[in-house]
């Protein structure tokens, strides 16, 4: 058993690409965990994806063994966090299995909106911070003006702040010098019944669910029985150890441990992040703080662009859920788009990694409508009933109240593009709720907004506006009643249930007029005129014409050339089969579309 005074759990926090993955491989390397001619760069993003985006999904935790000055052999456990918003619940557990974090900010960027909202999460999970400045080695570094954010982030002084390049390996022994002088050893009562805080899972296809286990308090050994305390979960350990990072199987890990179990269970549901084990035999009382059902807020459909693979389709959702318990899905169907599934995710940046991983991992080609949030509706009735898809929102007639889901954003920014994110944030429904000066240079822009204005574009309008200088995040604040109503396309009288969608009433009609006008450009004619109408309830918002086509393919053949007649007509009806059949319309794909590129009309300044 390990001495635990010579434990330190620790995690690294930062935004985005400021250099957490590359300082975890240069601690790997030095403390020896990996020779050098394994050391591949970014060990721990073990997905494809996650190399090729170069950001961090899943959480990690390395155990290394490091000889100090002081002679001394500590037992480290680095616990690798994601960096993006999509994913704070992942961290904020991962912070939960740790006493310190080595807060890494890139010295040529300076304090960005993921390192203050980590920050904040790090000082609220009680952990010792050892703030960094990396890259230093970077001509473009600014340690002085860097220092003096960081100082005024976490009240420290700028003198005390470590300067380190994660690239060429400078301060990174000094780093973990101060880790392990400054974090504390976990507390936890080895001889108390056992507990564990799982604080991330994964599926792994021949062994089940991996639970990435902080112990608490006790023992866990192989072959015990446990139960997850919030799910009720049971099962015996298979299988105990920790990551080197491959997995190491031990006898048994005790209070202030961090590691894997491994129980047999198939399902990522079961064993979520964030509960807590016990031994079946001789229980604790009570589960470790803080577990959290995640709800997904942010829902598409997905439909196969090949109706056939719809099969595939379900198999894939299935074995992906396996590995991501956020993930909801269940069956849609559309008149205009045949039979799919409605998708929640927790954020875009999961939707994206979603579709992403189907496509690619599954060999599908999916079609996903318009993102759109979750909906609470007040019915005249008193019943109150969930909405996901816009094409479910209740009649009119039905309706008292529509609640939807707020976020609190937090936008970094240098001062001069002020002007112009304020701007985007009211033309989005923004409320405006604080600025606060970080540096002289730098600040920080609260503002409360209806989560359905940012789930389209507002990232990327954000970094167009202010030429990528600022950075966004945000939390969730609650639902709260808006003005809104759906708005639902006509095309010759009929409706397309694809493209309804929910819309505050101010905004109403200039959104139909911009979607009728996109509409009538890509539907092709017919034999009549097609009317387009945008409605909300029974009132025509907006109209346009698709003018009657009165060519005949056929006609320049003046019926001598069969071949040349016959190649024409099967031609027309290749063109057919992308076709969707609405009513007695036939539309091509790319018109459901037409809703996702309204966006683009808004000004680009
Ligand atoms: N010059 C220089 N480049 C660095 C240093 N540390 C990291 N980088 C580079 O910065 C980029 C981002 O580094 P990562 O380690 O992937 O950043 P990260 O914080 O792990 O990113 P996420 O996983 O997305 O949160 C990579 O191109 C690295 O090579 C450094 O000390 N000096």
């Amino acid at each position: 058993m390990s001495d635990q005074s010579l434990i330190r759990n620790f995690s690294i926090i930062a935004h985005i690409d400021h250099g957490k993955s590359t300082l975890a491989d240069r601690i790997l390397e030095m403390t020896q965990t990996v020779a050098s001619r394994d050391m591949r760069e970014q060990l721990l993003d073990s997905m494809e994806l996650e190399r090729e985006r170069g950001i961090t999904i899943k959480s990690q935790a390395v155990r290394v063994f490091y000889e100090a000055k002081d002679g001394q052999t500590y037992q480290l456990h680095l616990i690798d966090t994601p960096g993006h918003v999509d994913f704070t619940y992942e961290v904020s557990r991962s912070l939960n299995a740790c006493e310190g974090a080595l807060l890494v900010v890139d010295a040529s960027q300076g304090v960005e909106a993921q390192t203050v909202a980590n920050t904040y999460l790090a000082v609220e999970a009680g952990l010792e911070l050892i703030p960094c400045l990396n890259k230093i080695d970077l001509p473009g570094a600014e340690p002085e003006r860097v220092a003096g954010e960081v100082a005024e982030l976490i009240g420290e002084d700028p003198e005390s702040i470590l300067i380190i390049s994660g690239k060429t390996g400078q301060g990174v022994r000094e780093v973990l010098e101060q880790l392990v002088e400054r974090v504390p050893p976990p507390g936890g009562d080895r001889s108390a019944p056992a507990r564990a805080l799982i604080f991330d899972s994964e599926f792994d296809q021949y062994r089940g669910v991996v639970a990435y286990i902080r112990v608490v308090d006790g023992v866990f050994r192989k072959g015990e029985p446990i139960v997850a305390m919030a799910t009720g979960s049971e099962a015996d350990i298979d299988d105990i150890g920790f990551f080197t990072p491959a997995m190491t199987p031990v006898q048994e890990l005790s209070a202030g441990e961090v590691g894997y179990l491994i129980t047999g269970i198939k399902d990522v549901t079961k064993l979520r992040v964030g509960d807590t084990l016990t031994n079946k035999r001789r229980p604790a009382e009570e589960a470790l703080p803080g577990y959290r059902e995640v709800k997904p807020m942010v829902f598409c459909g997905l439909f196969p662009i090949n109706n056939d693979d719809y099969a595939d389709f379900r198999d894939a959702l299935e074995k992906l859920s396996l590995n991501d318990a956020a993930l909801a899905w269940e069956p849609e169907t559309s008149d205009a788009l045949g039979f799919g599934f409605r998708c929640g995710f927790l954020g875009l940046l999961h939707m994206d990694i979603v579709r992403e991983r189907l496509e690619r991992e599954y060999d599908l080609e999916l079609m996903a409508t318009m993102p759109s949030v979750s909906f609470e509706v007040t019915l005249t009735n008193g019943e109150i009933v969930e909405v996901h898809n816009p094409s479910d929102m209740p009649d009119p007639a039905r309706i008292q109240e529509i609640r939807e889901p707020y976020i609190r954003a937090s936008v970094l920014l240098p001062k001069e593009y002020v002007g112009v994110v304020m701007e985007l944030c009211q033309e989005r429904r923004g409320e405006h709720a604080g600025m606060h000066y970080l540096s002289a240079e730098r600040v920080q822009l609260h503002y409360d907004l209806p989560l359905a204005e940012i789930v389209l574009d507002f990232f990327d309008q954000l970094k167009s506006r202010t030429r990528g200088y600022a950075s966004l995040d945000y939390e969730l604040l609650g639902l709260r009643p808006s003005n809104l109503a759906k708005l639902d396309v006509l095309l010759a009288g009929d409706p397309v249930d694809a493209l309804s969608m929910v819309v505050h009433k101010d905004k109403a009609y200039e959104i139909g007029r911009n979607l009728t006008e996109k509409l009538r450009k890509k539907i092709p004619r017919q034999q009549f005129d097609v009317p387009i109408q945008a409605a909300i309830g029974s009132a025509i918002v907006a109209r346009e014409t698709v003018k009657a086509y009165r060519k005949d393919v056929t006609a320049k053949c003046y019926g001598g050339d069969i071949s040349r007649k016959r190649k024409l007509l099967e031609r027309q009806k290749e063109g057919k089969k992308r076709m969707k059949q609405v009513g007695r319309i036939e539309v091509p794909q790319e018109a459901f579309l037409a809703v996702l590129e309204l966006g683009d009309d808004r000004p680009n300044k």
